[in-house]
């Protein structure tokens, strides 16, 4: 399928598809027909499968590539233990799970020299990496392309770029990622984040649990929500280095460092479905009511981490995209509401029709399972008064990361300066309207 490859106006050339068999050879010949691991793989590369899933998951689920790359990954010396930085990983166990709304501001800005992997900064999350279950969140602020590679065997990464465009260097080859689109590498996929625009802020979405996939569409239809085709997976690309090149591990909780005599994106070939893709959430498709009431944010869900349990997801990445809202005599914002998902909520730019101040680009919200939120007293006296015309919202680009466990917090999030510390006030002063009409009589 590498003659399926578009050239976009950026310059890079993509894959169209999301789950299904992709291949790419950035030499010709390189990728071998008709089976895996022939006697000898063409161009005297080496034949490695890298797998997602186990084994025997069943068809639909099952993810793996097969790489043909000038060394194999094997090849390399030993990793030692290097600083996990500000990065913490499940179990969470360092505060107490805070049923309180919680919001932060955006990440102060990195000391000078910090790359992407030093920058990144771990809010919390749930479950145990080393059981792949549950997920974490991570904000990122640097100032520095990595020259260093990163991969991360406990889960997959999906990155929101909220500030700075990003260039992601994947052994699978090239993806550019700017604010607005959301990049996934797939767990233990090596890769290099360079900035393309000398500051990147935004955050991570790390998950353990089952590789995200694309929610069904039940009665929607074939076609809706993030259209299969508008996910885009690298053409092969790879780089023949031979010098030290250092190459950094996440392994269950850790940060591991090994100095390898080579780059290890020497993948000159490659095929399968185990790949990083790139998507521009304003393509999303949205879907809503065109008669009353508004619906639930599963409506917006872009990728799902399924669980066991039919329906209840380890992690939903949901994106409050552009849309109109017409709903008649409907309160338009999103409802007050206590739900059993924590969700933490991130913004891209703009604002969120459910917060008039405070929720800012680059912040944060996290409303634990059970926490009663909703909008703020300001936006529910504009909603209750507004005149329902048809309304378009579009100043802004909202997402959250919808969880089936409550998020415990990292120390460093607990007591940081940018936590706001009078969020609740948000909700203060709204009025009581309760008028009985007409006014209830006494018993006698
Ligand atoms: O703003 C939130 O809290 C997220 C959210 C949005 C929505 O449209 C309905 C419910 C919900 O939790
Ligand atoms: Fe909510």
């Amino acid at each position: 399928m590498s003659g399926d490859a578009r050239t976009t106006a950026e310059g890079l050339a993509y894959l169209s598809g999301f789950g299904n068999e992709h291949s790419s050879e950035a030499v010709p010949g390189a990728l071998p027909e008709g089976r895996n691991a022939p006697q000898r793989a063409p161009l005297g590369l080496y034949a490695e499968q890298l797998s997602g899933t186990a084994f025997t998951e069943p068809r639909a689920h099952n993810r793996r590539s097969w790489l043909y790359r000038i060394r194999p990954s094997a090849a390399h010396p030993a990793f030692t233990r290097t600083e996990n930085g500000a990065i913490r990983t499940g179990p969470f166990t360092e505060t107490a799970p805070d049923p309180n709304r919680l919001r932060w501001n955006p990440l102060p800005a990195p000391a000078p020299g910090t790359d992407f992997l030093a920058g990144l900064w771990t809010l919390g999350g749930n479950g145990d990496a080393t059981q792949r279950a549950g997920m974490a969140v991570h904000l990122y602020h640097a100032d520095t392309s990595m020259e260093r590679v990163f991969s991360d065997a406990d889960g997959e990464l999906l990155i929101v770029p909220e500030r700075g465009g990003l260039l992601l260097r994947t052994e699978l080859g090239l993806l550019r990622a700017a604010p607005g689109e959301v990049a996934l590498i797939p767990r233990g996929v090596r890769f290099r984040v360079e900035l393309l625009d000398g500051t990147a802020r935004g955050y991570v979405c790390e998950n353990y649990g089952a590789p995200f996939q694309l929610p069904d569409l039940g009665p929607i239809g074939a076609n809706g929500l993030a259209n299969v085709r508008d996910f885009r997976a690298p053409v092969a690309a790879y780089e023949d280095v031979e010098g030290p090149v250092e190459v950094v591990s996440k392994f269950c909780g850790n940060l591991w460092t090994a100095r390898y005599d080579h780059s290890p994106l020497d993948v000159v070939a490659w095929h399968g479905n185990h790949v990083p893709y790139v998507y521009d959430l304003r393509r999303f498709n949205v879907m809503g009511t065109i008669s009353y009431d508004h619906p639930d944010p599963s409506i917006f869900t872009v990728l799902t981490s399924p669980s066991d349990t039919p329906g209840l997801a380890g992690v939903d990445f949901v994106v409050f995209a552009p849309r109109w809202l017409v709903g008649e005599d409907t309160f338009r914002p999103p409802y007050f509401h206590r739900n059993v998902m924590s969700e933490y909520m991130g913004l891209i730019e703009g604002a969120y029709d459910a917060k008039a101040e405070g929720f800012v680009p680059g912040g944060g919200s996290l409303h634990n399972m059970m926490s009663a939120h909703g909008p703020d007293r300001e936006t529910f006296d504009r909603a209750s008064a507004a005149e329902l015309r048809p309304q378009r919202v579009d100043d802004g680009l909202a997402f959250m990361f919808e969880t089936r466990w409550p998020l415990t917090l990292t120390p460093h999030a607990a007591d940081a300066d940018h936590l706001q510390r009078a969020y609740d006030d948000v909700w203060r002063g709204l009025q009581r309207h309760f008028r009985p009409d007409p006014p209830q009589e006494r018993p006698v």
